[in-house]
């Protein structure tokens, strides 16, 4: 098996020229590789240079030192068409096509496979059709994309990088304007296409936990520091979303793989049960501000008591008692006594 990475950096240095003798150096010493098959996803806080890298990688911008080898040939030495034929590229920049219907768009991924005069057959169009069904956008192939919202031109963004058929697909925050559905299906259908078709597939995004639940490689990129890329679950272990997210008052939970508002937590409850409302109760204990225990103490205390069908029973200090059947009363009365 070709082992070569589709995608490879090394020692790669990014950045912007500014004037003849000054340089803003964003990253330097970046060494990753994406290979076939892969499903990796770019991650990091606003300005870490997500969008200098994916376009420096794709040959957007140039490089301020150091190597992109695509397909183990350096980037510089592919002639254009030659690279439509290896790398696609579905960046963020709002479109300035708008008198043309997502079929014109999409069919625009197919320029590298037609002839002199971009004339498309029967083939090409069966393909456009197919990646229009594939982004959802059914019934939208006549539709102008002046006519169409965001989210709609994203995906036909992206059904055309589908069209050109490329083993790299190199993406800069694609859902950025999509509802979590669609969100959702879009990243599945490019990590679909990495396991079916053994393409390499880099996306840049802030969907943290969609990334963790289906990226193969994380690639973490942070101001002043220098990426990290391993697989989801190693990363969480190393801290690597602590270190590369965590502000004041925002904390990564490891545990859970998520982030998590620090509230301050005054006062102390115990709370005794298990199951799914055991957990939201907690949950809605700790945004009001209580800090829950399953130490006995002298502070009130909650059972969760599904089985009996009364929910939830608050015992007081005081010694009284109250049975509540939704946690929205049970915060209620807690605030009552
Ligand atoms: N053309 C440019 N010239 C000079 N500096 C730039 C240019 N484009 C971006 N920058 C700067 O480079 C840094 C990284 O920007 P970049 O857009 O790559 O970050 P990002 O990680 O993609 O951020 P976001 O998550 O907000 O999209 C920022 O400080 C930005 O201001």
């Amino acid at each position: 098996m070709d082992n070569t990475a589709l995608l490879e950096s090394v020692n790669l240095a990014v950045g912007y020229n500014q004037g003849s003798s000054r340089q803003l150096v964003l990253h330097s010493k970046i060494n990753v590789q994406l290979h076939r098959g892969e499903f990796a996803c770019l991650l990091g806080p606003n300005g870490a240079g997500k969008s200098t890298l994916i376009k420096t990688l794709s040959g957007f911008i140039p490089k301020i030192s150091g190597n992109v080898l695509v397909d183990g040939t350096h980037l510089e030495s592919y002639k254009r068409n030659q690279l439509a034929k290896v790398v696609s590229v579905v960046l963020t920049e709002k479109l300035q096509v708008s008198n043309m219907t997502v079929f014109d768009l999409v069919a625009l991924g197919r320029t590298p496979y037609t002839d002199f005069f971009g004339t498309i057959g029967k083939h090409d169009k069966q393909l456009v059709m197919q990646a229009i069904n594939d982004v959802g956008l059914q019934g939208f192939a006549n539709r102008q994309l002046v006519c169409m919202s965001d989210g709609e031109r994203q995906k036909a963004m992206i059904a055309k990088a589908l069209v050109q058929d490329t083993p790299l697909i190199i993406l800069d925050e694609p859902t950025a304007f999509l509802d979590l559905p669609s969100k959702i299906e879009i990243v599945q259908l490019l990590k679909k296409l990495a396991e079916e078709k053994q393409k390499g597939i880099l996306l840049s995004t802030h969907d943290l936990d969609l990334a963790l639940q289906l990226a193969d490689k994380i690639w973490l990129l942070g101001q002043g520091r220098e990426l990290e890329s391993g697989i989801p679950e190693d990363l969480v272990l190393a801290d690597g979303f602590r270190r590369f997210f965590e502000k004041e008052g925002i904390l990564f939970d490891n545990e859970r793989g998520s982030f998590k508002v620090q509230q301050k937590q005054l006062k102390a409850i115990r709370v005794v049960g298990a199951g799914i409302e055991y957990k939201w109760l907690s949950h809605a204990l700790n945004r009001k501000g209580y800090q829950t225990t399953e130490t006995e103490g002298d502070y009130p205390q909650i059972e969760v008591d599904k089985e009996a069908n009364k929910a939830y029973v608050l015992h007081q200090t005081d010694g009284s008692k109250h049975e509540l059947r939704t946690i929205e009363d049970l915060l209620e009365q807690i605030t009552l006594d």
